[in-house]
C-alpha cells in the first residue's frame, strides 16, 4: 500500500515547489517498512524520520500532512509543541537529586563517541572502535575474527593516531566537554521546569553507556529520553549506539520495562540551525573581506556503501542540514558561496565524496583566496577538528593558494544550542513510552521520534556485510589500484588470521597481538 500525500495545508511562503506527490524513486527505499519525510520546501529532501507501516518513503512537502498510515486515514493535524504543563519542580522545592514528577523519575541519556583520555588508552580505544560490526561488518562466515582483527588493525593504527593525540595535548577532549554539555543542558531542563537527571553514555571508551545505564537503574529512572548527540543520523554512530543500547535493554527486566523514546536526529530544529548561523556569521566578521569568503562544510565521512546499500541517512540529512543553514544566513543577508565535502575517511574502500582535501586543492586551483571551515557533523572539538582540521587541512590550504583560512568552533556549550536541545527533550517526553508508530501526534511531531528496535529495524534492516573501512594493506598508484589491492590485502589477512587461530602458530603469536586479553 502506498502512502498518499495531501496538501491539506498552504504551501510555505517560500516555497517554490509545488509537488505534493510522493517522489519516485527514492533513494532510500527500504524493504517493507516506510519511512515517512517531511520534506524541505527548497531542497526536496527529508527532515525528519517517521516510521509507518506503509510500503513507501514518501516525501513531504513542508507544512503537509500525511493522511493516510497502513491503519488507515489519519486526521490532519499541525505538528504540536509541547511544554508539558504538567511537569512542574525545582531545585529550590528541595527535590532529591533524582528528579520526581508524580511517581516518574526522569533521564535524558546523551549518546556520544568517547574518546582516549591519554596515550596510553589509543590502542584499546581503537580496538572497541574496529571491534564494533557496525564500524567494520565482516561477511558472516568470519565474524568469529571480528576481535582478532580489531586487534590487528588498532595496534597497527595506534601510532598514526597516537600523534594526532599527541599533538592536540595528550588525549580527546570529549569526555570533558560531554560531561560540560550534560550539566548545561540538565541546568537549562530544570530552569524550564522539567527537572530531569542528565546521563552520557560513550560508545567506544568511559564512561561506557553500560555505565549510564548501570547509573540509570540504580537512580531508579521511569522514564528516558535517548538523545544521540550526533546532529544527523549515520549507521556507523547513533545506529550503532542505538543497537547497543537494544542489545542491553533486551537482556535486562528493569529496561524492558522502562518507557524510553529516541531522539535520532536533531539537524533541523532551529534553535540547532540559528546557534550554527551564529557562529558562521561571527567567524566571518573576522574576514576583511566577508562577502568574499567560501563557506567550507567539512563532514565526517562514511563509507559510500552505508548509504548506498544499508539505506544510511546519513548524507541525504547533512546536505539538509547545510541547506538549512545556508537559508537561515540568507534571512541575515549573508549569501556567500558554499560547499560540502566529506573528511577523515580510513582504508581501502570508497566514501562520501567529494572529499575534503581534494576539494580544497580544487578551490585553490579555481582562485579562491578565503576559506572559512565549518566542522558540522559533531557537536564537540575533537581530534578530526583540533588536528585535522586546524593543523593538516589549513596547511593544504595554505599551500593550494589560500590566504587567509578560518575555522568556525564546534558548539560545544553554546546557549542557543543547550536551550534547543532542552527543547527537544522536553517535546518528546509526551512520546516516552508511546510507540511512534502508533501515536499520531508522535509521527507529526516537530521532532522526529522512535522507540530503539523501531529505528534499527527502519536503517539496515538485514545487517548485510559492508566493505570493511580500514586500511590493513595498500599498494599500487591510481585510486581503484588502492581499492583492490586494499581488498586482496584484506583477504590475505583475513586467511593469516584464520590460519593463527586455527593453529595458534604465527606472527600475531610471536608479537604478543594474539591471544587476546580483551
Ligand atoms: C558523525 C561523526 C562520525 C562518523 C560518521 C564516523 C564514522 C567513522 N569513523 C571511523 C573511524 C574512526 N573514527 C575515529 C575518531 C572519531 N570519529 C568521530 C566521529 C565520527 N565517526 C569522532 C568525533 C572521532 C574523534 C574522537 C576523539 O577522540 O576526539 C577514529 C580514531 C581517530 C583516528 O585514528 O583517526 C577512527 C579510526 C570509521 C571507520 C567510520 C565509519 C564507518
Ligand atoms: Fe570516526
Amino acid at each position: 500500500m502506498n502512502c498518499q500525500v495531501m496538501n491539506t495545508s498552504s504551501p510555505s511562503p517560500s516555497s517554490s515547489s509545488s509537488s505534493r506527490n510522493p517522489i519516485p524513486n527514492s533513494p532510500l527505499k527500504l524493504l517493507g517498512r516506510t519511512v515517512c519525510y517531511s520534506l524541505s520546501h527548497k531542497t526536496n529532501r527529508c527532515s525528519g524520520i517517521q516510521i509507518g507501516g506503509c510500503h513507501e518513503i514518501v516525501y513531504l512537502p513542508k507544512n503537509c500532512v500525511v493522511r493516510k498510515y497502513a491503519s488507515g486515514w489519519s486526521d490532519a493535524k499541525q505538528p504540536v509543541r509541547y511544554p508539558p504543563r504538567a511537569l512542574v519542580a525545582s531545585e529550590s522545592q528541595g527535590l532529591s537529586s533524582i528528579p520526581i514528577i508524580g511517581k516518574e523519575k526522569i533521564g535524558v541519556l546523551l549518546l556520544n563517541l568517547g574518546g582516549p583520555e591519554t596515550l596510553d588508552d589509543v590502542q584499546p580505544f581503537l580496538f572497541n572502535l574496529f571491534a564494533d560490526p557496525d564500524i567494520i561488518r565482516l561477511p558472516r562466515l568470519f565474524r568469529f575474527l571480528q576481535k582478532p582483527l580489531a586487534q590487528f588493525i588498532s595496534v597497527l593504527r595506534a601510532p598514526k593516531s597516537k600523534e594526532g593525540y599527541a599533538s592536540i595535548g595528550g588525549g580527546s577532549p570529549l569526555r570533558k566537554i560531554t560531561d560540560a554539555q550534560a550539566e548545561e543542558l540538565r541546568k537549562s531542563l530544570w530552569a524550564k521546569n522539567v527537572p530531569a537527571k542528565v546521563y552520557v553514555g560513550m560508545r567506544y571508551w568511559h564512561p561506557f553507556t553500560e555505565e549510564a545505564i548501570e547509573q540509570i537503574k540504580k537512580d531508579g529512572i521511569t522514564k528516558l529520553v535517548v538523545l544521540p548527540l550526533y546532529p544527523q543520523f549515520s549507521i556507523s554512530t547513533s545506529g550503532s549506539s542505538l543497537r547497543l543500547l537494544e542489545s542491553i535493554f533486551r537482556e535486562d527486566e528493569y529496561l524492558v520495562n522502562m518507557q524510553h523514546t529516541v531522539i535520532p536526529s536533531w539537524y533541523q530544529r532551529e534553535g540547532y540551525i540559528k546557534a550554527m548561523a551564529d557562529l558562521i556569521e561571527k567567524e566571518l566578521r573576522t574576514f576583511g573581506n566577508p562577502e568574499k569568503v567560501v563557506i567550507f562544510f567539512s563532514a565526517h565521512g562514511v563509507p559510500l556503501a552505508y548509504v548506498e546499500e544499508a539505506g544510511d541517512p546519513y548524507k541525504a540529512e547533512m546536505e539538509e542540514c547545510v541547506d538549512l543553514i545556508m537559508e537561515e544566513l540568507e534571512k541575515r543577508r549573508i549569501t556567500n558561496p558554499y560547499t560540502l565535502a566529506y573528511q577523515s575517511r580510513v582504508g581501502p574502500v570508497e566514501w562520501l565524496k567529494p572529499y575534503t582535501d581534494e576539494t580544497i586543492i580544487d578551490l585553490g586551483r579555481k582562485g579562491v583566496k578565503s576559506l572559512l571551515a565549518v566542522p558540522i557533523s559533531f557537536v564537540s572539538e575533537h581530534i578530526e577538528t583540533l588536528e585535522e582540521i586546524d593543523v593538516e587541512y589549513k596547511e593544504l590550504a595554505i599551500k593550494s593558494g589560500i590566504e587567509k583560512w578560518g575555522r568556525v568552533p564546534a558548539l560545544g556549550c553554546e546557549q542557543t544550542f543547550i536551550s534547543d536541545l532542552a527543547d527537544a527533550v522536553i517535546e518528546s517526553l509526551p512520546y516516552v513510552g508511546a510507540m511512534a508508530v502508533s501515536n499520531l501526534e508522535a509521527r507529526q511531531s516537530l521532532v522526529p521520534l522512535g522507540s530503539v528496535e523501531e529505528l534499527l529495524a527502519a536503517y539496515d534492516s538485514q545487517r548485510r556485510e559492508l566493505p570493511p573501512p580500514v586500511t590493513v594493506w595498500e599498494w599500487g598508484w591510481t585510486k581503484s589500484a588502492e581499492t583492490w589491492n586494499g581488498r586482496a590485502a584484506m583477504l590475505a589477512v583475513l586467511v593469516l588470521l584464520v590460519l593463527e587461530v586455527t593453529t595458534g602458530e604465527g606472527f600475531l603469536h610471536q608479537w604478543g597481538v594474539l591471544p587476546l586479553f580483551h
